[in-house]
């Protein structure tokens, strides 16, 4: 569950001796509930990276308050939010954001050896999840090798080799036609209801939004639909 309540945030531009802070996001209130597909849809410009980034605590905001699973994660230090972040979330990129020198099965196995574990266990979950994805007959192909479905559906493994509770998705379907783009909405449905896992996905696209069981709409950093307002 991620809580989030009277958040804002702004940028500073321009030279120095002009600067100016430009709002970006002002005082958005809204929960995201364990096991839901959650959309955040709005136009460029309008604050969705820039939120992603303060959920995942790649950015500290102005004000307000985060919390996952009742932690308070606005206070960590950047530290902390690493290793939050190693343990809660997953990601996934519209350009996939693969190693292209290692193979589709070694880009789903390397955080897992990253984090020290064993061989044996690696590849048991690896080969697990690329059944799940169906990646079996191309996980010796390197990435050049793969479709752009292929990829995203590496890079969507490659999310839950480590048992996140949370997955955010930034335009995953951004750089796919639109009926691989249908595949990889319907593959984050079905593990959604299989693995019980969060997913966030923040998107312009209305089609994309609407496959979600709840949709935030963001129009120049508010939320103009589907935020709630009770103080934590
Ligand atoms: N590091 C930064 N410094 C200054 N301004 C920034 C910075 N990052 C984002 N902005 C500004 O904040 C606003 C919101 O940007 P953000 O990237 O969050 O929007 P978005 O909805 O994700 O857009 P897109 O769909 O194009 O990625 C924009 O006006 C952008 O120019």
């Amino acid at each position: 569950m991620i809580r989030v309540r009277e958040l804002s945030h702004s940028f500073k531009i321009g030279k120095k001796d002009k600067e100016r802070r430009v709002p970006v996001l002002k005082g958005l209130s809204f929960d995201i509930r364990e096991g839901e597909v959650v959309s955040i849809v709005g136009r460029s410009g309008s604050g969705k990276s820039t939120l992603l980034h303060i959920m995942a605590g790649f950015l500290k905001p102005d004000e307000g308050v985060i919390e996952v699973d009742g932690t308070k994660t606005s206070l960590f230090d950047e530290a902390q939010s690493a290793q939050f972040r190693l343990k809660h979330f997953g990601f996934i990129f519209q350009n996939f954001q693969l190693m292209p020198g290692l193979t589709a099965f070694e880009n789903v196995e390397l955080p897992l050896k990253l984090g020290g574990v064993a061989k044996r266990e690696r590849r048991r979950k690896v080969q697990e999840l690329m059944e799940q994805v169906g990646l079996q007959e191309v996980q010796d192909h390197y990435p050049n090798e793969l479709s752009g479905g292929q990829q995203q559906r590496v890079s969507i493994a490659r999310a839950l080799v480590t048992d996140p509770p949370i997955i955010f998705a930034d335009e995953p379907t951004g750089s796919l036609d639109s009926e691989t783009e249908q595949d990889i909405l319907l593959l984050i449905q079905s593990l959604n209801k299989t693995r019980g896992i969060t997913f966030v996905i923040i998107t312009h696209d209305d089609t994309v939004a609407e496959t979600a069981d709840r949709i935030y709409r963001m129009h120049d950093g508010e939320l103009v639909e589907g935020g709630i307002i009770h103080a934590i």
